[in-house]
């Protein structure tokens, strides 16, 4: 079962992603980043990879594609906050 990170987890789990472009999200337990890629089928192309793996790993992001840019936003839905599933799927953009 899922849980949400606790504090501790935060500080070792959610550093490297906040010293990578990270965010944290105003208002929520999540994590944003925006991502520029050189136009829109490298934006696309980008989300096309980045959707195998949140299917595969059936963990889902929330985010929006505006031409070059993508937006990112992940949380844990069921456990409304953030879980470690929401660091591995950063970790897994974050190397696409
Ligand atoms: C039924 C399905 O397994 C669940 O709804 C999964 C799907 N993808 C998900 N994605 C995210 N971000 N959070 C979830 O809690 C979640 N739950």
């Amino acid at each position: 079962m899922t849980e949400r990170l606790s504090d501790t987890a935060r500080d070792t789990i959610l550093a490297p992603l906040l010293a990578n472009g990270w965010k944290m999200t105003e208002g929520r337990d999540a994590i944003t980043k925006t991502f520029v890629f050189e136009d829109f089928v490298e934006a696309f192309s980008w989300m096309t990879r980045a959707a195998f793996w949140a299917e595969k790993w059936n963990h889902h992001p929330e985010w929006t594609n505006v031409y070059k840019t993508v937006e990112v936003v992940l949380t844990t839905h069921d456990v409304d906050g953030l879980s470690s599933l929401d660091a591995k799927l950063a970790r897994k953009f974050d190397a696409l």
